[in-house]
């Protein structure tokens, strides 16, 4: 066994001929090169792109924190995604650098309009930072142009589309409610632990909800029922999707974690690895019910399988994009799906807990349309809830679980006063849009009635003010399903079980959440309530 010293002395041996020297030399001098010629060149690049974002008028630099070389603005951002990008709110838009690329982040409803009404068709694509390698750019980039084409087919062909979902939401209500109960039973488990623990971490609370949508939407888009899937597995899915979205989104704003965490990037890659391979799963799911439909069209017993009503919009909305196109929308759909509603479930039970008022109010709200247990919930009832729907919506706008909804200038222009120049990446940010103080009374209050008066965009100037789901012709396909899974769960909540705060005050997460909108710091007992109470 070489001990250290024999270990040392063979490369104090090696480098002390004096070829060795001189190859290590020559390593060392070329590395240090290679770094000062990227340093070089990151630096040239920001210049070259701050040199053209410009006030259109004045020349002068557009407004956002001035970027450290090579770095730009990722040590603010990594830390405080949203305090950073909320000191310039006033702005109706400003610049960050992650690196040496520029964001631009829209705050005014002109450049909203312009950005995601996709009049001029010039920010018709998505920019997505995250993609570094070069082959993973070009599978996305062959998978956009599919998706865009169909994806524009299938919004336009309003029909087929809006039929199928809401089929499928009418289809799933029971199993919603089975879901729902099941969901406030985990947390109520959870919620006991935590009080137990006198921990504060909703990061547990999170895991137990997600789980539960997890499965809930397996039943619901694919067919998949938990012993198909195993409950294990749900959990671990769910785990996955949890971590690797959340590893995605920090990347995203912090390139440098990619390059010092190893083992997180271990982890992210295995999880990443995992999805996918849940997800090509998915896509047999889809071609053998796609088969099994073509054989029974005009059969008798065709009417079972109109029956999974979820996999009949899933096959409309993934359509015919090829095998890298179809793994890539059904990734896409189970993250979207599962990622967004458990962050916002827990947003809004926390919200309810902490507002007597609103939970008696929503109680009576039920009671006058007669609706007095969970069970007696029809669809038909879910259209006659205002304040149901208007906390959500309120939650939506306090919380928006999509961190950032991103596009590219396909041309150079001229948006909200400052020059961009083509390439430019362009964000929208619905947080920073719903916390805008121009836009919004009380912006950081949660007044679930200003949603009363106005359904669409509360007591904002215009719906432009409220974009939790996007706009335009990318806008989120699952927004039907994702409001009716919050509205049953919120009857769950306020019929069947006592879901109050404690009082304890919450952590910064409650006024400038982390990236990931992790409800930190969350406060809420939830118990099962005695019948005759
Ligand atoms: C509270 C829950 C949800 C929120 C806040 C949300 C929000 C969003 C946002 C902001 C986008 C991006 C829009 C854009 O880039 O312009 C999006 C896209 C999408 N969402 Fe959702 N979503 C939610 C739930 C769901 C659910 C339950 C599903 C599926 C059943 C879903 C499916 C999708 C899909 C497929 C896309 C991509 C659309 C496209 O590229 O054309 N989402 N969502």
């Amino acid at each position: 066994m070489p001990t250290p010293e024999h270990v040392k002395s063979i490369f104090s041996g090696v480098l002390e001929s004096s070829s060795a020297k001189n190859v290590a030399r020559s390593l060392a001098v070329g590395a240090l090169v290679g770094i000062g010629l990227r340093g070089m060149q990151s630096i040239a690049t920001m210049v070259a792109w701050r040199l053209k974002l410009r006030d259109s008028e004045t020349g002068e630099p557009a407004p956002g924190p001035p970027p450290l070389p090579f770095i730009g603005n990722v040590l603010s951002l990594r830390t405080g995604y949203y305090e950073t990008l909320y000191k310039y709110v006033d702005k109706p838009a400003s610049v960050f650098w992650v690196m040496s690329t520029p964001f631009v982040v829209l705050n005014d409803e002109e450049g909203l309009r312009r950005v995601l009404g996709g009049s001029n068709g010039l920010y018709a694509k998505p920019k997505y930072f995250g993609y570094r390698s070069k082959a993973v750019k070009n599978a996305v980039a062959v998978e956009q142009k599919t998706v865009e084409k169909e994806s524009l087919e299938y919004k336009n062909d309003g029909d087929t589309s809006r039929v199928a979902l809401e089929n499928m939401v009418i289809d799933s209500l029971w199993t919603m409610k089975v879901a729902m109960n099941e969901l406030l039973t985990l947390l109520a488990e959870a919620s006991e632990e935590v009080a137990a623990d006198k921990a504060t971490s909703g990061t547990a609370v999170l895991s137990s909800v997600r789980t539960a949508i997890v499965k809930l939407n397996l039943d619901v888009l694919f067919d998949l029922t938990d012993s198909s899937i195993g409950p294990s597995k749900a959990e671990d899915i769910s785990s996955m999707i949890g971590f690797a979205g959340m590893e995605f989104a920090r990347r995203m704003v912090n390139p440098f974690k990619a390059l010092v965490d190893i083992p997180g990037n271990v982890r992210y890659f295995g999880d990443v690895m995992g999805l996918i391979s849940f997800g090509r799963r998915l896509c047999r799911v889809l071609d053998d019910t796609a088969e099994e439909r073509e054989g029974l069209e005009s059969a008798p017993e065709a009417e079972a399988v109109k029956s999974t009503a979820g996999l009949s919009w899933v096959h409309a909305w993934v359509g015919k994009v090829g095998k890298i196109g179809k793994l890539g929308k059904v990734v896409g759909l189970l993250m979207a799906s599962t990622q967004t509603v458990p962050l916002t479930a827990v947003w809004m039970l926390h919200l309810v807990a902490n507002d007597d008022g609103v939970r008696s109010q929503l109680r009576e709200e039920l009671h006058g349309i007669s609706v007095r247990s969970a069970c007696d919930l029809q669809y038909d009832d879910l259209g006659k809830l205002p304040l149901a729907d208007a906390v959500v919506k309120e939650t939506l706008r306090l919380y928006p679980p999509f961190p950032l909804i991103q596009r590219e200038a396909q041309g150079a222009d001229v948006l909200c006063g400052i020059t961009i120049p083509a390439g430019t990446p362009v964000y929208v940010v619905p947080w920073l849009v719903h916390r805008n103080p121009k836009l919004w009374s009380d912006a950081d209050s949660f007044k679930p009635r200003r949603f009363l008066e106005n359904a669409s965009h509360g007591d904002a100037p215009s719906d432009w003010a409220f974009l939790p789901f996007g706009r335009g012709v990318r806008m989120c396909a699952g927004s039907k399903l994702a409001l009716t899974e919050l509205k049953v769960l919120l009857v769950h909540a306020v019929l069947e079980y006592d879901i109050v705060s404690e009082g304890r005050a919450m952590g910064r997460g409650s006024r400038f959440p982390e990236l990931g909108m992790i409800p930190e710091g969350i406060d809420m007992r939830v118990r099962k309530k005695t019948r005759g109470r």
